[in-house]
């Protein structure tokens, strides 16, 4: 400030050349922007980024790359390593090592990234190993190496952890039966796709998330061509609140049995349709014949089995013989189920066992203990059991999910959709829900 009052107080005749002027305001608006940044990087990380984050971390990536490269050995010498010196054949390491060729960093929401050219010889798997230090000389939260194309690694850095400062997308529709319910770890979207993965099983102690997700699911399902059936075994205290969108609801076991005998019935149906047609699958079906897609919301599954007597044994029987049959049929015949609970293990009879497996898509929140973690990812991603004990209840939403494309599990978090937001769109789109007599029929299902 004395700086300015010096230029201001100075005398006329004694003009201050421009540059001196500009020199001083850029010195002024860098200072502001560097005792804001912390502020600013706490209330709107976004708007950091985009001001003074992105500039210094591309300004860092350029200046670290070369001595970076060749402390994790990632630069290679031009000239061979062997050299005969009086007929000695002598290793050494070349004095000139050359960094392999680094694009311009490029700008993504919350992080950046650059694409490296490998080295003859190099595989992903060295940056990989790298990572850990580029987070350290970037001073970002997390670094991937991700390999697209042949010869080339993507660096792909995060800023900050993506869970932990959710970022809400405006989206309405991710495309038929599909849902962007949140963030993964990798800082691109959370998307629930029943096309791909047909059945989900959403598993958390009570407060981790569950009610959240499928809030979530059913803000966005609620717009689509899509028939949404509930079975609520908590007295339809949840799924009950988007009853106006709902084509039925179950909110019992007795209730449940007939519901589901009558969507197998539906499933029948459409297979008779199928093999008239000789296809395989109501997806093959000619446009104007594919049937309404069916999303069976079931909340609390252990209650469909829990038997207090012998008189309640058909009943269980019933509800496990019919959710089986969609499970095991339901992908080629537009009908899919999104199933949560608190736990969902053997110990509930050889049925849950078996209709579990059907469950492809997984999501483990927050569970309380070892046995429950191992029930819901023991099968399929015995690696992921610690890390899904890990999440801690200040978290709320954090869960590990099944990646389709590797085959391994990613953390993610849900965007907070609240029930009363998820009521609201169900009954804005509450004329979309067809009957369930409607559901027999081919046609009508093409968006
Ligand atoms: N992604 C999130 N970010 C922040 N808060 C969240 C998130 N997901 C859920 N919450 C909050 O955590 C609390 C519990 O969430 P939710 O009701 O979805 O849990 P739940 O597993 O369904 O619990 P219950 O089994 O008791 O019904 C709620 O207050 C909710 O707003």
């Amino acid at each position: 400030m004395r700086t300015v009052a010096w230029l201001a107080a100075a005398p006329a005749g004694h003009g201050v050349p421009l540059g001196l002027w500009l020199l001083v305001v850029g010195a002024l608006v860098v200072g502001g922007l560097a005792s804001a940044s912390p502020w600013l990087r706490r209330a709107h990380p976004h708007a950091w980024w985009a001001l003074a984050g992105f500039p210094v971390a591309v300004a860092r990536v350029l200046w670290t790359w070369r001595r970076l490269a060749e402390v994790q050995n990632l630069s290679v010498a031009k000239r061979s390593q062997l050299a005969v010196v009086n007929q000695v054949v002598v290793r050494g390491r070349a004095l000139k090592l050359v960094k392999p060729k680094l694009s311009l960093p490029r700008w993504r929401l919350g992080g950046l990234e650059v694409v490296v050219r490998l080295h003859p010889g190099q595989v992903p798997e060295q940056y990989a190993a790298a990572a850990e230090a580029m987070v350290h000389a970037w001073r970002v939260f997390a670094v991937r190496a991700i390999s697209e194309k042949r010869g080339f690694v993507v660096l792909r850095a995060q800023a900050w952890d993506p869970l932990a400062v959710p970022f809400v997308p405006q989206v309405r529709s991710a495309g038929r039966l599909s849902a962007v319910v949140g963030i993964l770890e990798t800082g691109v979207w959370w998307r629930v796709n029943l096309r791909e993965t047909p059945h989900v099983l959403a598993v958390g102690a009570t407060r981790s998330g569950k009610s959240t997700l499928i809030a979530a699911l059913v803000a966005q399902l609620a717009r689509q061509k899509v028939a949404l059936v509930g079975i609520d075994l908590k007295g339809a205290m949840e799924l009950g609140l988007f009853e106006r969108r709902l084509t039925a609801l179950a909110s019992s076991r007795a209730e449940a049995g007939p519901l589901l005998d009558r969507l197998v019935e539906i499933m029948t149906g459409r297979m008779a349709r199928c093999r008239a047609e000789g296809v395989r699958s109501v997806w093959e079906l000619p446009r104007l014949l594919q049937p309404v897609p069916i999303v069976v919301f079931v909340d609390e599954v252990a209650e469909l089995f829990l038997m207090a007597s012998s008189a309640e044994k058909n009943e269980v029987a019933q509800c496990s013989t019919a959710l089986l049959r969609i499970g095991q049929l339901g992908a080629a015949l537009g009908v899919h189920l999104v199933v949560a609970g608190q736990r969902f293990g053997s110990d509930l009879g050889p049925g849950a066992t078996a209709i579990r497996s059907q469950l492809a898509g997984r999501i483990a929140f927050r569970v309380l203990d070892k046995g429950t973690a191992e029930m819901v990812l023991g099968d399929t991603a015995p690696d992921a059991v610690d890390a899904v004990q890990a999440i801690s209840a200040d978290m709320p939403g954090t869960a590990l999910v099944s990646d389709t494309s590797t085959g391994g599990f990613l953390r993610a978090r849900t965007h907070v959709v609240t029930v009363e937001q998820a009521r609201k769109v169900a009954e804005e789109y509450a004329h979309l829900a067809p009957g369930l007599d409607e559901l027999w029929a081919a046609g009508g299902g093409a968006a």
